[in-house]
């Protein structure tokens, strides 16, 4: 093996400012940080809102592969959300109180338990830190008022942006769309269509669930303006990266930088010193569109598919996992249940192997394995693999390149089996797939509204391997006619060797 194949690939991450692929350094040495914008908490999240989260996930865990810190930072948005990203329509959250006759309060804090438990589901690692945008508002008032006699008008519906005072407004959208805006937003009195609210007074005689006072008068912050201050808040700017949807790119990004901008010109040696082209994040990175039949997954739109759904289902959620992963985080990915059934199956023959392989482990070390310690002492056979993985993950988070390599190195032959699962450990420190501790009894998971539990399907399957034994191929039949009528396909030859399946969900 020549000198190079030990050398660790740079990493180099796409970044939307530039629309191109450029290498990553991280503004502080050894530490990157790096603030998701969060749920909605309206709705249960759909499994398009939870592809984000494995991408960021995914960029979080590369960024530790690449031996740097990480300081995560994921909002949960529970006000100022519209139903347009411009400034048209209601409060997502308080519409959504109204609809369930509940306590706005209530209705976030049960959604955003409910998106922790997805979180948690698909072994995404929770941020270091989940700001809640309600708890901000005092310094979202401080910020506006910073950037308000420079930057700001007010109408009688708010506090407005005037997009005109920042320079290049909307470049991260690859242009100010002015038209674009004008469609979508009919608020009257504004000096220029992508103008947008960043304090929106409570209309007189209406009383909000959420409101607090401002100078501006009663009122709510505005969606945008809490990504900016939340931001800056836990991580500083210009922080490293900033991820989001790709729909973000269009308005709600672009409106975050140009109010970074804003505060940046008003109050910049406060956070630091000025430079040339500041958006408050070096990276701007956005993961692609989950989509079906009916394009763009979406909670508006309604008719979407949660995790909950698919567990319900007898899916395991790491099997949607997998299927993201399976796709570049860039590229539209579309979502079937023959897309989720592939993975799963992926899945299965994945944690099949490796239980394969730790029933025939020696020793344990495989469950920490250092990537020095690999680079210097892996079996030459596997080593061409580690570095091939490295080089994957590093070229802009190429999962589906990185894949094939684990599937290569847990099928390869005449190597040591402890070796080969270190190899597998460190892969899934990168992928997150769970694959050292997932069992073929994890995977196993019982539809709903599944008439039988597994282990009375393993103690009747049991009997049904006893009876073959004995010739009494009429009670074998017969115990797998009961299965079948509960659910159960019995599947003799199966050359995932998977036994049976619940058909039921
Ligand atoms: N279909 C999708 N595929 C991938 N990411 C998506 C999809 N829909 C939304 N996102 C992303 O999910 C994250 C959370 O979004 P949020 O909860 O604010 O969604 P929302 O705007 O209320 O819902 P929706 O767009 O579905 O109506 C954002 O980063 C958003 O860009
Ligand atoms: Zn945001």
């Amino acid at each position: 093996m020549s000198d190079d194949q030990h050398t660790p690939a740079p990493l180099r991450l796409f970044n939307s400012l530039s629309r191109s692929i450029q290498p990553f350094t991280p503004i502080e040495e050894g530490h990157a940080r790096v603030y998701s914008c969060g749920p909605t908490v309206y709705n249960y999240a759909h499994i398009g809102n939870l592809r984000a989260y494995v991408f960021t996930d995914t960029l979080r865990r590369t960024l530790l592969w690449k031996g740097l810190a990480v300081t995560h930072i994921i909002n949960i948005t529970d006000v100022g959300h519209l139903t347009s990203d411009a400034d048209a329509g209601d409060d997502k959250m308080e519409a959504a109180a109204r609809a369930a006759a509940k306590s706005i309060w209530d209705v976030a804090a049960h959604y955003t338990q409910a998106f922790k438990q997805n979180i948690a589901d698909l072994n995404i690692t929770p941020p270091s830190e989940w700001t809640v945008a309600t708890d901000y508002v005092p310094q979202m008032i401080a910020f506006a008022q910073k950037i308000a006699p420079a930057h700001c008008y007010e109408l009688e519906s708010g506090l407005y942006f005037d997009s005109a005072t920042v320079p290049d407004y909307g470049a991260l959208a690859g242009g100010r769309d002015d038209a674009a805006h004008a469609r979508i937003d009919p608020v009257a009195g504004k000096r220029n269509p992508s103008d947008f609210a960043i304090w929106r007074k409570s209309p007189p005689g209406e009383q909000r669930q959420m409101e607090w006072d401002s100078p501006w008068g009663r009122g709510a912050p505005g969606w945008h303006l809490e990504c900016s201050v939340m931001s800056q808040a836990r991580l500083g700017q210009p922080f490293d990266i900033h991820t989001g949807g790709i729909d973000h790119r269009e308005i709600h990004h672009p409106n975050e930088i140009a109010q970074n901008q804003a505060f940046h010109a008003c109050c910049g040696p406060e956070i630091g010193e000025a430079e040339a082209g500041f958006t408050g994040a070096r990276w701007w990175m956005h993961n692609n569109f989950l989509v079906d039949r009916q394009g763009k997954m979406s909670k508006s739109k309604g008719g979407f598919t949660t995790l909950f759904t698919l567990i319900d289902a007898g899916v395991h959620p790491l099997a949607y996992r997998l299927l993201c992963l399976g796709a570049h985080y860039r590229s539209e990915l579309e979502f079937s249940a023959d897309n989720l059934a592939a993975a799963l199956t992926r899945l299965k023959r994945l944690v099949m192997a490796v239980e394969g392989l730790k029933a025939r482990a020696e020793g344990v070390t495989w469950q920490s394995p250092r990537l020095d310690y690999l680079r210097a002492n892996l079996h030459p056979k596997l080593a061409p693999l580690l570095e091939q993985f490295d080089a994957a993950i590093s070229d802009d988070l190429m999962t589906p390149r990185a894949l094939p390599l684990l599937e290569e190195a847990v099928a390869m032959k005449k190597v040591p089996v402890d070796e080969k699962l270190c190899l597998i450990a460190a892969f899934d420190q990168a992928l997150g797939l769970n694959l050292l501790t997932l069992t073929r009894a994890d995977l196993r998971v019982a539809p709903k509204d599944a008439q039988i539990t597994p282990e009375e399907i393993e103690a009747e399957l049991e009997r049904r391997t006893a009876a073959r034994a004995e010739k009494d191929f009429a009670l074998s039949d017969e115990i797998r006619d009961g299965l079948i009528a509960r659910g159960v396909e019995v599947m003799d030859g199966d050359p995932l060797r998977w036994d049976w399946r619940l058909t039921l969900g």
